[in-house]
């Protein structure tokens, strides 16, 4: 849905997609371009917490256990958290650039005689961009990712960690309540910072298939808030953190239930 509403003018808002996408495609039309993302989350985030864990190690040069007798400075969780989003982005880019391809097609589901619809798949979908768009199109928007991650990310940590400590009497581990909530309330805050960077993402993705082209990023925001307003940098936020909460609370939870029982 938030793909939708970045880069299509089509819709009055949240509901209105999601009545359209319903009439036109089915419930189906929920699901386009998901087999894709679920497979990368797991590649994604072992990426993104493994690095930021070992920057951390190195910065502070405490372990995962000796680290809640000798928290870390807000600093050193905010550059780890940067780094880890960093590198991540590369790994996401390609997958995210598909996911965004494939909810993008609106076409109804195939009937006998319909013309089929651009991609057909994922593995369809890469294929495409790479025979039409080159190897380097399987990273368009890359840099805009970058940028919408680095930061942000390291917000991510940041918040997490705060939050944390201070729900927790010092020098003991949090709680799977505390870890959850903390999680989650760190999912919406990062996606917040998040939803400018991601609207330009998003637009610069579909360049180079019927939308128009941009010369860079920079042409992308302008022309983008001269035509539609400010307000096109928020598309998609609400949609973003409700979404946020949960996947980031039950992410955090596996991240320490994983750091724990590997002891
Ligand atoms: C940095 N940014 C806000 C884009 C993502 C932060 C959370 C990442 C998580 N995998 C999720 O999908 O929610």
């Amino acid at each position: 849905m938030q793909v939708r509403l970045q880069t299509q003018n089509t819709y009055r808002g949240i509901v209105d997609c999601m009545v359209k996408t319903y009439r036109h495609e089915s419930l189906l039309g929920f699901f386009k371009g998901m087999s894709f993302p679920i497979a990368s989350i797991a590649v994604v985030n072992s990426v993104l917490f493994g690095v930021y864990s070992n920057t951390l190690l190195v910065l502070t040069a405490t372990s995962h256990q000796e680290r809640r007798a000798q928290p870390p400075s807000y600093t050193h969780v905010f550059i780890a958290g940067c780094t880890g989003g960093f590198l991540q982005a590369y790994c996401l880019a390609p997958f995210d650039l598909i996911k965004v391809r494939l909810q993008n097609q609106t076409e109804p589901r195939a009937q006998p005689g319909s013309p089929p619809p651009q991609y057909r798949g994922p593995v369809h979908c890469a294929a495409s961009i790479f025979q039409e768009e080159g190897p380097r199109g399987l990273f368009r928007g890359a840099w805009a990712l970058t940028l919408r991650d680095t930061p942000t990310l390291g917000i991510y940590f940041a918040t997490y960690e705060w939050l944390c400590r201070q729900s927790t009497p010092d020098g003991q581990n949090p709680s799977s309540a505390t870890v959850l909530v903390a999680g989650g309330f760190a999912g919406i805050t990062s996606w917040v910072t998040a939803t400018p960077l991601d609207v330009i993402k998003s637009r610069m993705q579909m360049a180079g298939l019927k939308q128009r082209e941009y010369q860079g990023m920079l042409d992308c925001m302008v022309s983008s808030a001269r035509q539609e307003g400010l307000g096109v940098f928020f598309r998609g936020l609400t949609i973003n953190s409700a979404r946020a909460f949960p996947v980031n609370a039950v992410t955090f939870l596996s991240y320490e239930y994983l750091l724990h029982s590997w002891g």
